[in-house]
Protein backbone atom coordinates (compact mmCIF):
# COMPACT_ATOMS: atom_id res chain seq x y z
CA UNK A 1 0.00 0.00 0.00
CA UNK A 2 1.40 3.03 -1.06
CA UNK A 3 1.55 6.07 1.64
CA UNK A 4 1.61 9.95 1.51
CA UNK A 5 2.33 12.67 3.95
CA UNK A 6 -0.46 14.92 2.31
CA UNK A 7 -3.59 13.67 0.22
CA UNK A 8 -5.72 16.53 -1.07
CA UNK A 9 -8.83 15.23 -3.02
CA UNK A 10 -10.05 16.80 -5.30
CA UNK A 11 -8.06 20.00 -7.47
CA UNK A 12 -10.35 22.82 -6.44
CA UNK A 13 -8.93 26.54 -5.14
CA UNK A 14 -8.36 25.44 -1.54
CA UNK A 15 -6.66 22.11 -2.52
CA UNK A 16 -4.40 23.37 -5.30
CA UNK A 17 -3.57 26.43 -3.54
CA UNK A 18 -2.67 24.49 -0.59
CA UNK A 19 -0.44 21.87 -2.94
CA UNK A 20 2.08 24.93 -3.47
CA UNK A 21 2.34 25.94 -0.04
CA UNK A 22 2.63 22.40 1.39
CA UNK A 23 5.25 21.88 -1.52
CA UNK A 24 7.13 25.09 -0.61
CA UNK A 25 7.22 23.79 2.98
CA UNK A 26 9.16 20.28 1.38
CA UNK A 27 6.17 18.20 2.01
CA UNK A 28 5.24 15.73 -0.66
CA UNK A 29 1.81 15.78 -1.60
CA UNK A 30 -0.67 13.73 -4.01
CA UNK A 31 -3.93 15.52 -5.49
CA UNK A 32 -6.37 13.46 -6.43
CA UNK A 33 -8.69 14.57 -9.12
CA UNK A 34 -11.78 12.26 -10.49
CA UNK A 35 -12.21 14.74 -13.80
CA UNK A 36 -9.49 15.29 -16.50
CA UNK A 37 -11.50 18.22 -17.96
CA UNK A 38 -11.91 19.88 -14.31
CA UNK A 39 -8.34 20.31 -13.35
CA UNK A 40 -8.14 23.54 -11.58
CA UNK A 41 -11.66 23.06 -10.04
CA UNK A 42 -15.77 24.37 -10.41
CA UNK A 43 -14.66 27.65 -10.61
CA UNK A 44 -12.13 27.92 -14.08
CA UNK A 45 -13.58 24.97 -16.23
CA UNK A 46 -17.73 25.33 -15.48
CA UNK A 47 -18.56 28.29 -13.29
CA UNK A 48 -17.11 31.77 -12.52
CA UNK A 49 -14.72 32.11 -15.05
CA UNK A 50 -16.78 30.55 -18.00
CA UNK A 51 -19.96 32.07 -16.96
CA UNK A 52 -18.71 35.72 -16.95
CA UNK A 53 -16.89 35.25 -20.05
CA UNK A 54 -19.74 34.16 -21.71
CA UNK A 55 -22.01 36.85 -19.96
CA UNK A 56 -19.27 39.94 -21.34
CA UNK A 57 -19.06 38.63 -24.71
CA UNK A 58 -23.09 38.63 -24.93
CA UNK A 59 -23.01 42.72 -24.14
CA UNK A 60 -20.34 42.93 -26.39
CA UNK A 61 -22.70 41.84 -29.18
CA UNK A 62 -20.54 38.56 -29.66
CA UNK A 63 -22.70 35.95 -31.07
CA UNK A 64 -23.79 32.64 -29.03
CA UNK A 65 -21.46 29.85 -30.97
CA UNK A 66 -18.34 32.62 -31.36
CA UNK A 67 -19.01 33.27 -27.14
CA UNK A 68 -18.91 29.57 -26.74
CA UNK A 69 -15.76 28.84 -28.87
CA UNK A 70 -13.94 31.55 -27.20
CA UNK A 71 -15.36 30.08 -23.58
CA UNK A 72 -14.19 27.17 -24.71
CA UNK A 73 -10.62 28.22 -25.48
CA UNK A 74 -10.31 29.87 -22.63
CA UNK A 75 -11.25 27.42 -20.28
CA UNK A 76 -9.14 24.76 -22.04
CA UNK A 77 -6.16 27.18 -21.44
CA UNK A 78 -7.03 28.14 -17.73
CA UNK A 79 -7.02 24.22 -17.27
CA UNK A 80 -3.94 23.38 -18.51
CA UNK A 81 -1.84 26.06 -16.85
CA UNK A 82 -3.36 25.17 -13.52
CA UNK A 83 -2.62 21.57 -13.94
CA UNK A 84 1.21 22.35 -14.76
CA UNK A 85 0.78 24.81 -11.73
CA UNK A 86 0.59 21.68 -9.28
CA UNK A 87 1.78 18.64 -11.25
CA UNK A 88 5.26 20.42 -11.90
CA UNK A 89 5.97 21.34 -8.70
CA UNK A 90 8.24 19.01 -6.81
CA UNK A 91 7.13 17.23 -4.41
CA UNK A 92 3.62 17.18 -6.15
CA UNK A 93 2.05 14.29 -7.80
CA UNK A 94 -1.43 14.55 -9.39
CA UNK A 95 -3.65 11.71 -9.99
CA UNK A 96 -6.34 11.32 -12.21
CA UNK A 97 -9.23 8.72 -10.39
CA UNK A 98 -11.63 9.01 -7.79
CA UNK A 99 -11.41 9.14 -4.08
CA UNK A 100 -13.31 6.80 -1.47
CA UNK A 101 -12.42 6.41 2.12
CA UNK A 102 -11.84 2.54 3.41
CA UNK A 103 -11.44 4.39 6.55
CA UNK A 104 -9.85 7.57 8.35
CA UNK A 105 -7.04 7.61 6.50
CA UNK A 106 -7.11 5.00 3.98
CA UNK A 107 -8.37 5.48 0.41
CA UNK A 108 -9.26 3.55 -2.35
CA UNK A 109 -8.46 5.08 -5.23
CA UNK A 110 -10.24 4.40 -9.13
CA UNK A 111 -9.93 4.74 -12.83
CA UNK A 112 -10.79 2.72 -16.24
CA UNK A 113 -7.79 0.69 -15.53
CA UNK A 114 -8.63 -0.16 -11.71
CA UNK A 115 -8.18 0.21 -8.37
CA UNK A 116 -5.51 1.22 -5.65
CA UNK A 117 -5.32 1.70 -1.53
CA UNK A 118 -3.38 4.24 -0.65
CA UNK A 119 -2.85 5.88 2.70
CA UNK A 120 -1.73 9.30 3.91
CA UNK A 121 -1.05 11.10 7.05
CA UNK A 122 -2.97 14.11 6.47
CA UNK A 123 -6.25 14.33 4.44
CA UNK A 124 -7.53 17.27 3.00
CA UNK A 125 -11.51 17.39 1.22
CA UNK A 126 -12.02 19.88 -1.37
CA UNK A 127 -14.68 18.11 -3.33
CA UNK A 128 -16.88 20.83 -3.64
CA UNK A 129 -20.55 20.96 -4.61
CA UNK A 130 -23.34 19.29 -6.67
CA UNK A 131 -26.35 20.57 -7.97
CA UNK A 132 -29.95 19.60 -6.07
CA UNK A 133 -32.27 18.47 -8.64
CA UNK A 134 -36.21 18.85 -7.25
CA UNK A 135 -38.48 16.23 -7.08
CA UNK A 136 -40.63 17.00 -10.33
CA UNK A 137 -42.71 13.91 -12.64
CA UNK A 138 -40.64 14.08 -15.65
CA UNK A 139 -37.73 16.20 -15.01
CA UNK A 140 -35.05 13.23 -13.95
CA UNK A 141 -36.18 11.26 -17.99
CA UNK A 142 -36.49 14.71 -19.55
CA UNK A 143 -33.67 15.15 -22.27
CA UNK A 144 -34.21 18.81 -22.27
CA UNK A 145 -33.42 19.40 -18.78
CA UNK A 146 -29.84 21.25 -17.87
CA UNK A 147 -27.92 21.71 -15.01
CA UNK A 148 -25.54 25.23 -14.99
CA UNK A 149 -22.95 22.75 -16.49
CA UNK A 150 -24.82 20.93 -19.38
CA UNK A 151 -26.25 24.10 -20.57
CA UNK A 152 -22.27 26.06 -20.49
CA UNK A 153 -21.60 22.74 -22.81
CA UNK A 154 -24.75 23.16 -25.03
CA UNK A 155 -23.59 23.96 -28.65
CA UNK A 156 -27.25 25.07 -29.60
CA UNK A 157 -28.34 28.61 -27.99
CA UNK A 158 -31.74 27.56 -26.46
CA UNK A 159 -34.25 30.81 -27.86
CA UNK A 160 -36.93 29.70 -25.56
CA UNK A 161 -35.50 29.15 -21.96
CA UNK A 162 -37.01 28.53 -18.68
CA UNK A 163 -35.31 28.36 -15.50
CA UNK A 164 -36.05 27.14 -12.37
CA UNK A 165 -34.26 29.03 -9.62
CA UNK A 166 -33.66 32.76 -9.14
CA UNK A 167 -30.83 32.45 -7.50
CA UNK A 168 -27.21 33.94 -8.82
CA UNK A 169 -27.10 31.00 -11.15
CA UNK A 170 -30.69 31.57 -12.34
CA UNK A 171 -30.36 35.06 -12.71
CA UNK A 172 -26.55 35.23 -14.44
CA UNK A 173 -28.26 32.90 -17.17
CA UNK A 174 -31.02 34.76 -17.05
CA UNK A 175 -29.24 37.82 -18.25
CA UNK A 176 -26.90 36.23 -20.27
CA UNK A 177 -29.41 34.50 -22.31
CA UNK A 178 -31.23 37.65 -22.77
CA UNK A 179 -28.16 38.92 -24.03
CA UNK A 180 -27.50 36.34 -26.63
CA UNK A 181 -31.52 37.39 -27.41
CA UNK A 182 -33.33 34.25 -26.25
CA UNK A 183 -36.28 34.51 -24.24
CA UNK A 184 -36.01 33.87 -20.48
CA UNK A 185 -38.87 32.38 -18.11
CA UNK A 186 -37.41 32.74 -14.50
CA UNK A 187 -39.76 30.17 -12.07
CA UNK A 188 -39.29 30.46 -8.45
CA UNK A 189 -40.68 29.45 -5.22
CA UNK A 190 -39.93 32.59 -3.70
CA UNK A 191 -42.53 35.55 -3.16
CA UNK A 192 -39.58 38.36 -4.64
CA UNK A 193 -36.22 37.88 -6.56
CA UNK A 194 -33.25 38.84 -4.66
CA UNK A 195 -34.53 38.55 -0.96
CA UNK A 196 -31.04 39.34 0.51
CA UNK A 197 -30.52 42.36 -0.67
CA UNK A 198 -31.46 45.90 -0.01
CA UNK A 199 -35.76 45.83 -1.02
CA UNK A 200 -35.56 49.12 -3.22
CA UNK A 201 -32.67 47.70 -4.94
CA UNK A 202 -34.14 44.22 -5.71
CA UNK A 203 -36.97 45.91 -6.83
CA UNK A 204 -35.07 48.20 -9.20
CA UNK A 205 -32.94 45.09 -10.52
CA UNK A 206 -36.00 42.91 -11.26
CA UNK A 207 -37.80 45.81 -12.95
CA UNK A 208 -35.02 46.11 -15.24
CA UNK A 209 -34.21 42.24 -16.01
CA UNK A 210 -37.90 42.68 -17.17
CA UNK A 211 -37.21 45.96 -19.06
CA UNK A 212 -34.53 43.64 -20.62
CA UNK A 213 -37.26 41.21 -21.56
CA UNK A 214 -37.18 38.33 -18.63
CA UNK A 215 -40.50 36.92 -17.81
CA UNK A 216 -41.12 36.06 -14.02
CA UNK A 217 -43.17 33.80 -12.40
CA UNK A 218 -43.00 34.33 -8.57
CA UNK A 219 -44.57 32.09 -6.18
CA UNK A 220 -44.56 29.34 -8.46
CA UNK A 221 -43.28 25.52 -9.14
CA UNK A 222 -43.10 23.21 -11.57
CA UNK A 223 -45.22 20.37 -11.37
CA UNK A 224 -44.46 18.59 -14.61
CA UNK A 225 -41.82 17.82 -17.04
CA UNK A 226 -43.01 16.58 -20.30
CA UNK A 227 -40.67 15.98 -23.52
CA UNK A 228 -42.13 17.17 -27.03
CA UNK A 229 -40.75 16.98 -30.06
CA UNK A 230 -39.22 19.91 -30.11
CA UNK A 231 -38.60 20.68 -26.72
CA UNK A 232 -40.50 20.17 -23.82
CA UNK A 233 -43.62 21.31 -21.81
CA UNK A 234 -43.50 22.67 -18.34
CA UNK A 235 -46.56 22.64 -15.97
CA UNK A 236 -46.22 25.23 -13.68
CA UNK A 237 -48.44 26.30 -10.56
CA UNK A 238 -48.52 30.13 -10.20
CA UNK A 239 -50.88 32.16 -7.79
CA UNK A 240 -53.15 32.11 -10.94
CA UNK A 241 -53.58 29.04 -11.20
CA UNK A 242 -51.55 26.24 -13.32
CA UNK A 243 -50.01 27.60 -16.76
CA UNK A 244 -48.14 25.31 -19.45
CA UNK A 245 -45.13 26.82 -21.05
CA UNK A 246 -43.03 25.31 -24.50
CA UNK A 247 -39.56 25.72 -24.06
CA UNK A 248 -36.20 24.55 -25.65
CA UNK A 249 -35.11 23.67 -22.35
CA UNK A 250 -35.20 24.07 -18.69
CA UNK A 251 -32.19 24.74 -16.75
CA UNK A 252 -32.31 23.79 -13.02
CA UNK A 253 -30.80 26.10 -10.94
CA UNK A 254 -32.05 25.40 -6.98
CA UNK A 255 -28.87 25.39 -5.30
CA UNK A 256 -25.49 23.03 -4.90
CA UNK A 257 -25.12 21.41 -2.11
CA UNK A 258 -21.61 19.44 -0.75
CA UNK A 259 -20.53 16.94 -2.90
CA UNK A 260 -19.71 13.94 -0.65
CA UNK A 261 -21.59 11.39 -3.01
CA UNK A 262 -18.62 8.99 -4.01
CA UNK A 263 -16.20 9.67 -0.47
CA UNK A 264 -18.31 6.66 1.67
CA UNK A 265 -17.93 8.79 4.93
CA UNK A 266 -19.86 6.04 6.62
CA UNK A 267 -16.68 4.35 6.64
CA UNK A 268 -14.92 6.67 8.81
CA UNK A 269 -15.25 8.96 11.48
CA UNK A 270 -16.16 12.37 9.75
CA UNK A 271 -19.81 13.45 10.53
CA UNK A 272 -21.69 15.57 7.89
CA UNK A 273 -24.98 17.59 8.52
CA UNK A 274 -28.51 17.58 7.71
CA UNK A 275 -27.36 18.58 3.72
CA UNK A 276 -24.35 16.00 3.27
CA UNK A 277 -21.78 19.21 4.27
CA UNK A 278 -18.54 17.70 6.03
CA UNK A 279 -18.84 19.01 9.63
CA UNK A 280 -15.50 21.09 10.61
CA UNK A 281 -14.03 23.22 13.17
CA UNK A 282 -13.37 26.87 13.31
CA UNK A 283 -10.07 25.71 12.01
CA UNK A 284 -11.51 23.19 9.23
CA UNK A 285 -10.58 20.05 11.37
CA UNK A 286 -13.23 17.25 11.01
CA UNK A 287 -14.32 14.55 13.49
CA UNK A 288 -11.54 12.33 12.56
CA UNK A 289 -8.01 13.81 13.55
CA UNK A 290 -5.25 14.92 10.73
CA UNK A 291 -8.52 15.05 8.34
CA UNK A 292 -9.93 18.74 6.76
CA UNK A 293 -12.31 19.83 5.02
CA UNK A 294 -12.21 23.17 2.96
CA UNK A 295 -14.73 25.12 0.47
CA UNK A 296 -18.27 24.28 -0.69
CA UNK A 297 -18.21 20.92 0.42
CA UNK A 298 -17.87 22.51 4.51
CA UNK A 299 -21.53 24.05 3.68
CA UNK A 300 -20.31 27.53 3.89
CA UNK A 301 -20.48 30.18 1.92
CA UNK A 302 -20.16 28.88 -1.77
CA UNK A 303 -17.85 31.55 -3.61
CA UNK A 304 -14.25 31.07 -4.57
CA UNK A 305 -12.57 33.40 -2.68
CA UNK A 306 -14.45 32.15 0.47
CA UNK A 307 -12.37 28.20 -0.67
CA UNK A 308 -9.12 30.52 -0.82
CA UNK A 309 -9.86 31.86 2.49
CA UNK A 310 -10.31 28.20 3.54
CA UNK A 311 -6.81 27.90 2.22
CA UNK A 312 -5.67 30.89 4.44
CA UNK A 313 -6.98 29.52 7.80
CA UNK A 314 -5.34 26.06 7.14
CA UNK A 315 -2.30 27.44 5.88
CA UNK A 316 -1.86 29.71 8.54
CA UNK A 317 -2.48 26.66 11.57
CA UNK A 318 0.28 24.54 9.81
CA UNK A 319 2.68 26.97 9.61
CA UNK A 320 1.68 30.55 10.57
CA UNK A 321 0.83 31.90 14.37
CA UNK A 322 -2.52 29.87 14.45
CA UNK A 323 -4.57 33.04 14.61
CA UNK A 324 -6.74 32.58 11.71
CA UNK A 325 -10.39 30.64 11.64
CA UNK A 326 -13.77 30.40 10.15
CA UNK A 327 -14.82 32.93 13.27
CA UNK A 328 -12.82 35.72 12.58
CA UNK A 329 -13.22 35.81 8.98
CA UNK A 330 -12.97 39.37 7.47
CA UNK A 331 -16.26 41.11 6.29
CA UNK A 332 -16.76 40.04 2.76
CA UNK A 333 -18.55 41.06 -0.11
CA UNK A 334 -20.73 39.52 -2.98
CA UNK A 335 -21.60 40.06 -6.57
CA UNK A 336 -24.23 38.99 -9.12
CA UNK A 337 -23.52 39.54 -12.57
CA UNK A 338 -26.21 41.07 -14.26
CA UNK A 339 -27.06 44.16 -16.30
CA UNK A 340 -25.32 45.90 -14.37
CA UNK A 341 -23.87 43.99 -11.31
CA UNK A 342 -25.69 44.23 -8.15
CA UNK A 343 -23.02 43.66 -5.36
CA UNK A 344 -23.37 43.87 -1.07
CA UNK A 345 -21.44 43.63 1.79
CA UNK A 346 -22.24 43.84 5.34
CA UNK A 347 -25.80 44.31 6.83
CA UNK A 348 -28.81 45.87 5.58
CA UNK A 349 -30.93 47.51 7.19
CA UNK A 350 -33.40 45.45 7.58
CA UNK A 351 -30.59 43.33 9.77
CA UNK A 352 -29.75 46.63 11.23
CA UNK A 353 -33.23 46.87 12.87
CA UNK A 354 -33.19 43.43 13.78
CA UNK A 355 -30.11 43.66 15.52
CA UNK A 356 -31.12 47.23 17.41
CA UNK A 357 -28.56 48.65 15.53
CA UNK A 358 -28.75 52.61 14.99
CA UNK A 359 -27.85 53.57 11.56
CA UNK A 360 -28.02 56.46 9.24
CA UNK A 361 -28.87 55.76 5.56
CA UNK A 362 -27.10 57.43 2.52
CA UNK A 363 -28.08 56.73 -0.90
CA UNK A 364 -27.93 57.89 -4.39
CA UNK A 365 -28.20 57.04 -8.06
CA UNK A 366 -25.19 57.86 -10.34
CA UNK A 367 -26.44 58.16 -13.24
CA UNK A 368 -25.01 61.30 -13.61
CA UNK A 369 -21.64 59.90 -13.03
CA UNK A 370 -19.47 60.44 -16.29
CA UNK A 371 -18.56 57.15 -16.68
CA UNK A 372 -21.54 55.89 -16.23
CA UNK A 373 -22.37 57.43 -19.35
CA UNK A 374 -19.80 57.02 -20.95
CA UNK A 375 -20.87 52.89 -20.80
CA UNK A 376 -23.98 54.23 -21.71
CA UNK A 377 -25.40 52.57 -18.69
CA UNK A 378 -27.33 54.72 -16.31
CA UNK A 379 -28.73 52.04 -14.37
CA UNK A 380 -27.99 52.86 -10.72
CA UNK A 381 -28.23 52.74 -6.95
CA UNK A 382 -25.52 52.99 -4.05
CA UNK A 383 -26.78 52.91 -0.65
CA UNK A 384 -24.55 52.57 2.35
CA UNK A 385 -25.34 52.49 6.36
CA UNK A 386 -23.20 54.26 8.51
CA UNK A 387 -22.56 54.41 11.97
CA UNK A 388 -24.49 57.89 12.74
CA UNK A 389 -22.08 58.54 16.02
CA UNK A 390 -18.34 57.12 14.26
CA UNK A 391 -19.27 56.90 10.77
CA UNK A 392 -18.14 53.37 10.35
CA UNK A 393 -19.41 51.69 7.78
CA UNK A 394 -21.80 49.11 8.55
CA UNK A 395 -23.41 47.62 5.13
CA UNK A 396 -23.55 48.65 1.24
CA UNK A 397 -25.20 47.74 -1.52
CA UNK A 398 -24.36 48.92 -5.16
CA UNK A 399 -25.95 48.53 -8.17
CA UNK A 400 -23.92 49.50 -10.95
CA UNK A 401 -21.52 49.49 -13.63
CA UNK A 402 -18.57 47.55 -12.40
CA UNK A 403 -19.84 47.35 -8.95
CA UNK A 404 -17.60 44.36 -8.27
CA UNK A 405 -14.73 46.62 -8.57
CA UNK A 406 -16.31 49.39 -6.35
CA UNK A 407 -17.81 47.03 -3.68
CA UNK A 408 -14.19 45.89 -3.23
CA UNK A 409 -12.90 49.58 -1.86
CA UNK A 410 -15.73 49.41 0.65
CA UNK A 411 -14.57 46.01 1.46
CA UNK A 412 -11.12 47.50 2.68
CA UNK A 413 -12.82 50.19 4.15
CA UNK A 414 -14.25 47.95 7.11
CA UNK A 415 -12.05 45.63 7.21
CA UNK A 416 -9.71 48.12 8.37
CA UNK A 417 -12.39 50.88 10.74
CA UNK A 418 -12.03 53.66 8.23
CA UNK A 419 -14.77 56.03 8.47
CA UNK A 420 -17.13 56.79 5.69
CA UNK A 421 -15.10 60.30 5.44
CA UNK A 422 -11.86 58.24 4.19
CA UNK A 423 -13.79 57.36 1.05
CA UNK A 424 -15.47 60.62 1.40
CA UNK A 425 -12.39 62.48 0.40
CA UNK A 426 -10.38 59.51 -1.42
CA UNK A 427 -8.79 61.18 -5.03
CA UNK A 428 -10.37 58.42 -7.36
CA UNK A 429 -8.92 58.28 -10.87
CA UNK A 430 -11.41 59.81 -13.69
CA UNK A 431 -13.74 58.67 -15.37
CA UNK A 432 -14.34 55.28 -13.28
CA UNK A 433 -17.43 54.51 -11.27
CA UNK A 434 -15.84 54.64 -8.30
CA UNK A 435 -15.68 58.16 -8.15
CA UNK A 436 -19.76 57.94 -7.13
CA UNK A 437 -18.21 57.24 -3.84
CA UNK A 438 -17.01 60.71 -3.12
CA UNK A 439 -21.09 61.80 -3.67
CA UNK A 440 -22.37 58.84 -1.79
CA UNK A 441 -20.15 59.92 1.36
CA UNK A 442 -20.80 63.57 0.88
CA UNK A 443 -24.44 63.46 2.93
CA UNK A 444 -23.06 62.52 6.00
C1 LIG B 1 -22.45 28.40 -12.57
C2 LIG B 1 -21.68 28.85 -11.36
C3 LIG B 1 -21.17 30.14 -11.31
C4 LIG B 1 -20.45 30.56 -10.19
N1 LIG B 1 -19.96 31.83 -10.18
C5 LIG B 1 -19.20 32.25 -9.14
C6 LIG B 1 -18.62 33.54 -9.15
O1 LIG B 1 -18.80 34.33 -10.08
N2 LIG B 1 -17.84 33.89 -8.10
C7 LIG B 1 -17.59 33.05 -7.06
O2 LIG B 1 -16.84 33.40 -6.15
N3 LIG B 1 -18.16 31.81 -7.02
C8 LIG B 1 -18.94 31.40 -8.04
N4 LIG B 1 -19.47 30.13 -8.02
C9 LIG B 1 -19.17 29.26 -6.87
C10 LIG B 1 -17.73 28.68 -7.00
O3 LIG B 1 -17.57 28.12 -8.28
C11 LIG B 1 -17.48 27.64 -5.94
O4 LIG B 1 -17.77 28.18 -4.67
C12 LIG B 1 -16.02 27.18 -5.95
O5 LIG B 1 -15.60 26.81 -7.23
C13 LIG B 1 -15.84 26.01 -4.97
O6 LIG B 1 -14.53 25.57 -5.00
P1 LIG B 1 -14.01 24.38 -4.07
O7 LIG B 1 -12.62 24.73 -3.72
O8 LIG B 1 -14.95 24.10 -2.97
O9 LIG B 1 -14.00 23.09 -4.99
P2 LIG B 1 -14.21 22.83 -6.53
O10 LIG B 1 -13.52 23.84 -7.35
O11 LIG B 1 -15.65 22.61 -6.74
O12 LIG B 1 -13.40 21.49 -6.75
C14 LIG B 1 -13.83 20.24 -6.34
C15 LIG B 1 -13.15 19.20 -7.22
O13 LIG B 1 -13.24 17.94 -6.59
C16 LIG B 1 -13.38 16.94 -7.59
N5 LIG B 1 -13.93 15.75 -6.90
C17 LIG B 1 -15.17 15.63 -6.33
N6 LIG B 1 -15.29 14.40 -5.75
C18 LIG B 1 -14.11 13.76 -5.94
C19 LIG B 1 -13.62 12.48 -5.56
N7 LIG B 1 -14.36 11.62 -4.83
N8 LIG B 1 -12.37 12.11 -5.95
C20 LIG B 1 -11.60 12.98 -6.67
N9 LIG B 1 -12.01 14.20 -7.05
C21 LIG B 1 -13.25 14.61 -6.68
C22 LIG B 1 -14.32 17.60 -8.59
O14 LIG B 1 -14.24 16.99 -9.87
C23 LIG B 1 -13.81 19.05 -8.59
O15 LIG B 1 -12.85 19.30 -9.59
C24 LIG B 1 -20.22 29.68 -9.11
C25 LIG B 1 -20.72 28.37 -9.15
C26 LIG B 1 -21.45 27.97 -10.26
C27 LIG B 1 -21.96 26.56 -10.31
N1 LIG C 1 -21.70 35.53 -8.72
C1 LIG C 1 -21.51 34.58 -7.81
O1 LIG C 1 -20.82 34.77 -6.83
C2 LIG C 1 -22.18 33.25 -8.00
C3 LIG C 1 -22.74 32.92 -9.22
C4 LIG C 1 -23.36 31.69 -9.35
C5 LIG C 1 -23.38 30.82 -8.28
N2 LIG C 1 -22.82 31.17 -7.12
C6 LIG C 1 -22.89 30.26 -5.96
O2 LIG C 1 -23.57 29.07 -6.33
C7 LIG C 1 -24.49 28.69 -5.31
C8 LIG C 1 -25.70 28.04 -5.93
O3 LIG C 1 -26.47 28.99 -6.67
P1 LIG C 1 -27.99 28.75 -7.06
O4 LIG C 1 -28.45 29.97 -7.78
O5 LIG C 1 -28.16 27.42 -7.71
O6 LIG C 1 -28.69 28.53 -5.65
P2 LIG C 1 -29.49 29.41 -4.58
O7 LIG C 1 -29.71 28.50 -3.46
O8 LIG C 1 -28.80 30.69 -4.34
O9 LIG C 1 -30.90 29.77 -5.27
C9 LIG C 1 -31.84 28.77 -5.56
C10 LIG C 1 -33.18 29.38 -5.88
O10 LIG C 1 -34.04 28.34 -6.31
C11 LIG C 1 -35.31 28.47 -5.67
N3 LIG C 1 -35.88 27.12 -5.59
C12 LIG C 1 -35.34 26.04 -4.96
N4 LIG C 1 -36.13 24.95 -5.15
C13 LIG C 1 -37.17 25.34 -5.93
C14 LIG C 1 -38.31 24.67 -6.47
N5 LIG C 1 -38.48 23.37 -6.31
N6 LIG C 1 -39.19 25.40 -7.21
C15 LIG C 1 -39.00 26.74 -7.40
N7 LIG C 1 -37.93 27.41 -6.93
C16 LIG C 1 -37.03 26.73 -6.21
C17 LIG C 1 -35.01 29.12 -4.33
O11 LIG C 1 -36.16 29.82 -3.85
C18 LIG C 1 -33.85 30.06 -4.69
O12 LIG C 1 -34.31 31.34 -5.09
C19 LIG C 1 -24.82 29.96 -4.55
O13 LIG C 1 -24.82 29.67 -3.18
C20 LIG C 1 -23.73 30.94 -4.89
O14 LIG C 1 -22.92 31.22 -3.77
C21 LIG C 1 -22.22 32.37 -6.94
Amino acid sequence: MKHFSNIIIGFGKAGKTLAGTLAKHGEEVLVIEKDPNMYGGTCINIACLPTKNMIINAHRGIRYEAALKKKNDLTAKLRNKNYHKVADLSGVTVLTATAEFLDDHTLQVSDNSGQETLQADRIFINTGATPVWPNIDGLLNSKKVYSSTDLLAKDKQLKELVILGSGPIGLEFASMYTQFGSHVTIVDKAPKILGKFEPEVAQQAKHDLEEDGISFLLESHITNVNDTLNGVTLTISTPEGMKEIQADGLLVATGRRANVTDLHLERTSIKTGSHGEILVNDVLETNAKDVYALGDVTGGPQFTYISLDDWRIIANNLYGNKTRSRLNRPVFANTIFLNPAISSIGRTEEQLREAGIDYTVLKISAASVPKAQVIGNPRSIYKALIDPQSHQILGTTIYAEESFETINIISLAMQNHLPAEALRDQIYTHPTMTEALNDLFDQI
